[in-house]
């Protein structure tokens, strides 16, 4: 049962030094440290449990977002939690809405990246009172109580809370027996851990030579920067794949809307199934035009990652400008808004294929494509949930891959508390890690 007052609201500021390996680095993106702005809430139940929370950065900018967290907080301590996930929609428009500081959103940018890791700490908190793990809090509520989590304002031109209903309600068939296939096969996922762009050929063989010994067939590979280099890591890694393996390709944002045809037409060979982030995020018609150019030679476009908000979404679906639709459980407004956009998948028929990696991302949206597969989608096809290898030993609850799926998670709440001994360590800048580094000490990594 929910139950306690919000007592206490903590953020932090927690960065990983990943660029020292080029560990995620990509065409815009060159040198991440992965971070997050971690948030911890505290009630007065006497249970002993707490939410923990979190949005992904890439470094630099966590403190902005740490701000804009400490600015919602008037919004959440002194809540009672059965009060907020009674009308969870109304908490949600709440945080949204602040006369003020929506002003600098709204629902975009720092401060939607602080909701972000505010409510994934309620949702935390709130699965693990109700003992279980997120996506089975989500998969046993009734619809309407699913759609009581959802503000559906300026999405009712593309889907009614009537028929989001409807959605749901359909969905109710063979929802016990998809839960047992996942309790059993997991859900399945590619992995982009092989090839980052400032990787070398060497490190791209090894990594490669090793994920197929553990049973990867799907693989990413970062592009954008150079054509000459995409050909030949595009070649090497189709090579190493083989023809019947499946390939994906990441621009991340690099290209102008004709640059990205073009470019992709030259990589078609390669016979990527999608390129994802050809360009700008917010260039709705952009990526309708890559679409439909690319469609003929059999590439999608697949993106989301870095899209701001439902509305974004929306856009992109009602345009025919995506084939593959990315949600990220750490930019969106957490658990609330991407079940709206998974019900507008749904509605549009276009597979949702999860971004995750970052720190801590995949912890997270696992829950989210379980709940998706179980109880909205009900297809497999064409579909998967990103995986990245990097951090998960700072977790409490890391993910579980066997044969390349992900494996439903057991524990209860949302998978986002870190080990304690981490967070103290990686803090920035006064965690024993950042102090030899900024002092000029070489420290081992893993
Ligand atoms: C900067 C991040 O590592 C980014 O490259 C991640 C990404 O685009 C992906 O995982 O997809
Ligand atoms: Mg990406």
């Amino acid at each position: 049962m929910v139950r306690g007052r919000i007592t206490a609201l903590a953020v932090s500021d927690v960065r990983f030094p990943t660029s020292l390996g080029h560990h995620g680095s990509d065409a815009m993106h060159p040198d991440p440290d992965y971070s997050a702005a971690y948030v911890v809430i505290e009630t007065d139940a006497h249970d002993g449990l707490k939410g923990y929370g979190l949005t992904f950065t890439l470094g630099k900018g966590t403190e902005v977002v740490v701000c804009a967290v400490n600015a919602l907080s008037t919004h959440v301590v002194h809540k009672d939690m059965e009060e907020i996930v009674s009308n969870f929609r109304n908490f949600y428009r709440q945080l949204t809405s602040d006369g003020q500081l929506r002003w600098i959103g709204p629902e975009k940018g720092a401060v939607h990246l602080a909701t972000a890791a505010i409510l994934n700490a309620v949702w935390d908190l709130w699965a693990k009172q109700e003992g279980k793990p997120l996506w089975k809090l989500l998969v046993d509520m009734d619809p309407k109580q699913l759609l009581s989590c959802i503000d559906f304002r300026y999405i009712t031109d593309a889907l009614t809370e009537e028929e989001a209903y409807e959605i749901l309600v359909n969905s109710l068939l063979g929802k016990k027996e998809r839960e047992e296939q996942m309790l059993t096969r997991g859900y399945p996922a590619y992995t982009t851990s092989c090839a980052w762009l400032g990787y070398s050929d060497q490190q791209l063989k090894q990594l490669c030579t090793k994920a197929l010994k553990d049973g990867w067939t799907r693989f990413k590979v970062k592009v954008g920067a150079d054509l000459q280099d995409d050909i030949h890591r595009c070649r090497l890694i189709r090579e190493m794949i083989g023809p019947d393996n499946i390939l994906m390709l990441d621009a991340n944002q690099r290209w102008e809307v004709k640059e990205a045809i073009e470019w992709v037409t030259k990589l078609a060979e390669f016979k990527p199934l999608w390129i994802e982030e050809p360009t700008s995020p917010d260039d709705v018609l952009g990526h309708a035009a890559i679409s439909k150019a690319l469609a003929p030679l059999g590439i999608g476009v697949a993106t989301g990652e870095q899209c701001h908000n439902k509305v974004i979404f929306k856009q992109l679906l009602q345009a025919k400008a995506l084939s593959y639709l990315q949600i990220d459980s750490c930019r969106l407004g957490s658990v609330n808004e991407n079940l709206a956009v998974l019900l507008m998948a749904k509605k549009f028929q276009i597979p949702v294929c999860p971004h995750a990696g970052g720190v801590g991302l995949c912890e997270l949206v696992q829950h989210l494509i379980l709940f998706d597969y179980i109880a909205i989608s009900g297809s497999l096809e064409n579909r998967m949930c990103e995986y990245v290898d990097h951090l998960h030993e700072h977790f409490k609850y890391p993910v579980i891959i066997k044969k390349a799926c992900y494996m439903p998670p057991q524990d209860a709440g949302y998978s986002t508390e870190m080990k304690e001994d981490s967070t103290r360590k990686y803090q920035f800048p006064q965690g024993e890690v950042w102090q030899k580094l900024l002092s000029g000490h070489k420290i081992h990594l893993p």
